[in-house]
């Protein structure tokens, strides 16, 4: 089991068999004096899809980047219980003088192992997606859509047992945008990652998410964690469903009164 730099003696006592990533009263004081962070106690549980929700500025991507160990907390401690991370950031970050395959094969690339098996995984990650038949293509020939696509096919190429998402789709129209949050939980279902993934939109939390985490206006604390218990997997037409409002409408009240 990989703990993390940032890892306190305490980590180990929170990282049970069921916890993937556990923060423990975590303070993040940045040199500028900015407190984005103040006492955050979460336990992500393995196959948990954890969505975190709150003002801008509250903390979210910190938090994120904490887990994945690129910052490190001021107090408190962050632990991850595997190495197998994957990260995606609200830009697919593609480079541009590369195919889709090419772009897919980079982060095992990147990596150690054969290379046989690197470009089998690229093309099963490339089918995965629903890219195939553009796998030759650049990425300045690709939609907004097909690259967030691309980004998603090359996290999995590394089979990670935690996937970060940042605002994935932040970016995309909406209609692209319920496309991917369709595809993002056929991959989830099927391939059972544990995700912590960060949102602007509650709608999007409650469809993805078994657990929705509103936080506070800086410096950053969590106001409420609510379980969404809708079965997995789930289908676009959840959304028409009262108990979907009834989920969008509470943590939209608690956002709202998290920011007063
Ligand atoms: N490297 C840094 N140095 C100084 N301050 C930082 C740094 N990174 C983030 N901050 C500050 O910390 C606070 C939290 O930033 P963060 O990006 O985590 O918020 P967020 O909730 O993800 O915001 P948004 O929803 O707008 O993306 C903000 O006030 C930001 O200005």
């Amino acid at each position: 089991m990989k703990l993390a730099d940032t890892t306190l003696d305490v980590d180990a006592r929170r990282l049970t068999r069921d916890v993937a990533i556990a923060f423990s009263t975590v303070v993040k004081r940045f040199d500028t004096g900015t407190i984005a962070l103040d006492g955050i106690d979460l336990d992500v549980h393995r196959g948990d899809f954890v969505a975190v929700v709150g003002p801008s500025g509250c903390g979210k991507s910190t938090l994120l980047r904490m887990a994945a160990g690129l910052e490190r907390p001021t107090e408190g401690s962050v632990a991850l219980a595997t190495d197998s991370v994957g990260f995606i950031f609200q830009e697919p970050t593609l480079l541009p003088w590369r195919t889709v395959r090419a772009n897919v094969e980079l982060s095992a690339e990147l990596g150690r192992g054969d290379a046989a098996v690197r470009k089998a995984r690229a093309a099963e990650a490339i089918t995965a997606v629903g890219l195939d038949g553009f796998a030759d293509q650049l990425p300045r020939s690709l939609s907004g859509g097909m690259k967030m696509r691309v980004s998603l096919a090359r996290a999995l190429t590394l089979a990670p047992e935690v996937m970060l998402l940042d605002e994935p789709f932040g970016a995309l129209d909406e209609m692209t945008r319920l496309d991917m949050q369709v595809e993002l939980h056929r991959l989830y279902s099927n391939k059972g990652f544990t995700s912590m993934f960060v949102t602007h939109s509650v709608s999007e939390a409650v469809y993805l998410a078994n657990r929705v985490v509103v936080m506070t206006a800086r410096p950053g604390r969590i106001a409420s964690v609510i379980d969404i218990d809708f079965p997995h997997p789930r289908s676009p037409g959840l959304r028409f469903d009262p108990k979907y409002t009834e989920y969008v409408a509470q943590i939209s009240n608690s956002l709202h009164g998290s920011t007063r």
